[in-house]
């Protein structure tokens, strides 16, 4: 039997969700380039191709802003947990439980997209509540006339979003919401092929998620950012990490062996956004870690991947640093659902091999003889 770690080049499933050209560093949603649907949609016209594989016509965009915006409320039980536990927990875990317990409010059999939906709503008014109520602000109910992305803004920040932040936030949402066969999408149906839940298969997305290999990443590659605290200082702390076997956080793909193009679109929005001094001295750093960065990984095809400016872009709005794998979480629900719908059409269980490698046939010792 062969061994591949890591299941890489192994595929689980055909889709029809997303494409991707590592070699050349392209991205596909349902056919459509990730360079025109983040020039010309926006997040409920994309979620909207990704779970039902076409865009939208007027009509149907409209009906289904409104469900989307309908579901934005939690009950109070979430609330008071969240609130409760804003301080001291990682926003991660905070956000896997609500999600959890979310489950346990749906009394509903079927209506999958539904579920899908109501889930996609209340992430942003999840986030909103750990970073508010942290930092002891009012809790804002959600705004049903604003757009998903305004609304989580507004939620943030205690203000209506300018134009220009909203678009940017719309962008950086539409470009996390689905990548193929990542390690949480994986996490996602490994569960769902046993037919347990939707929220079960969420909150293991949210788990696999949550680590610095993967979403993880977005939060540590700012961290980094700051740590090097000067434009002066990158070349020695590049060079340090990397000779000292450390990973460059932000950087490397397992697909991509070229530029990311979501990073491409990213770093345009965090250069073009940047707001005050220390964003721009973050920016700085940023741009010349890519310059170093590149110089020593890039003939090893290891290049700057979604994490590496999704951070500033996020910084740059009004979100914590540490909220950042929420936000990741928060649109990639929708890819994480649209594999698992597509993968139950035709399921079959998750289950590889492992090839043994201890001994066979030990005795028994008892335990006083051990
Ligand atoms: C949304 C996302 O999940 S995007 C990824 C976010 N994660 C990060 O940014 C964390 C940093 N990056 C990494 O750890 C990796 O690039 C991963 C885990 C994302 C993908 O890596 P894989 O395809 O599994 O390759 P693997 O981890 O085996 O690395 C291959 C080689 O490249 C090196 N490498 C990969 N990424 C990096 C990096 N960021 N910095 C330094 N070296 C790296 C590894 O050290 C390894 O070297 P070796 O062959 O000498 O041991
Ligand atoms: O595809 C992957 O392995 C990682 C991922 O989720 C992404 O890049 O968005």
């Amino acid at each position: 039997m062969e061994l591949r770690k890591g299941l890489e080049d192994i595929a689980i499933k055909e889709t029809s969700i997303t494409f991707i050209d590592g070699e050349l560093g392209r991205l596909y949603y349902r056919g459509y380039s990730i360079f025109d649907l983040a020039s010309f949609s926006n997040f409920e016209e994309v979620a909207y191709l990704i779970w039902y594989g076409k865009l939208p016509t007027r009509h149907e965009l409209e009906d289904f802003k409104s469900r989307l915006a309908e579901e934005r409320g939690v009950s109070e039980d979430i609330t008071s947990f969240v609130v409760r536990t804003s301080k001291q927990g990682n926003p991660m875990d905070i956000l896997r439980t609500a999600v959890s317990m979310l489950g346990l409010e749906d009394r509903q059999e079927g209506d999958f997209i539904g579920k899908a939906i109501r889930i996609t709503a209340k992430i942003p008014t999840i986030i909103s509540l750990i970073q508010r109520s942290r930092n002891n602000q009012e809790f804002l109910e959600p705004d049903l006339s604003l757009s998903h992305a305004e609304n989580f803004l507004y939620m943030i920040n205690g203000t209506k979003p300018n134009a220009q932040d909203s678009r940017v936030l719309d962008v950086a949402l539409m470009l996390h919401m689905d990548h193929e066969m990542n390690a949480s999408t994986m996490a996602c149906l490994v569960v769902a092929s046993t037919l347990s839940d939707i929220y079960s298969s969420v909150v293991a997305g949210i788990s696999a998620l949550k680590g610095p290999l993967h979403g993880g990443a977005n939060s540590e590659a700012l961290k980094q950012f700051m740590e090097i605290g000067s434009p002066d200082n990158v070349e020695k702390y590049v060079m340090g990490k990397l000779s000292s076997g450390q990973r460059l956080m932000g950087f490397g793909h397992r697909i991509y062996k070229s530029m990311d193009p979501r990073a491409k679109i990213l770093k345009e929005y965090a250069t073009r956004m940047a707001k005050n001094e220390e964003i721009n001295r973050l920016i700085e750093i940023a741009m010349k870690v890519e310059e170093v960065g590149i110089k020593v990984l890039g003939r090893r095809g290891i290049y700057p991947n979604v994490d590496f400016y999704s951070g500033l872009v996020f910084y740059s709005l009004g979100f914590e640093q540490d909220l950042f794998p929420t936000i990741f979480a928060s649109a990639r629900v929708i890819g994480w659902t649209a594999h698992i719908d597509e993968y139950l059409k035709d399921n079959k269980l998750i289950r590889p091999k492992a090839i043994y490698v201890g001994d066979l046939g030990k005795r028994y010792v008892p335990i006083d003889e051990r």
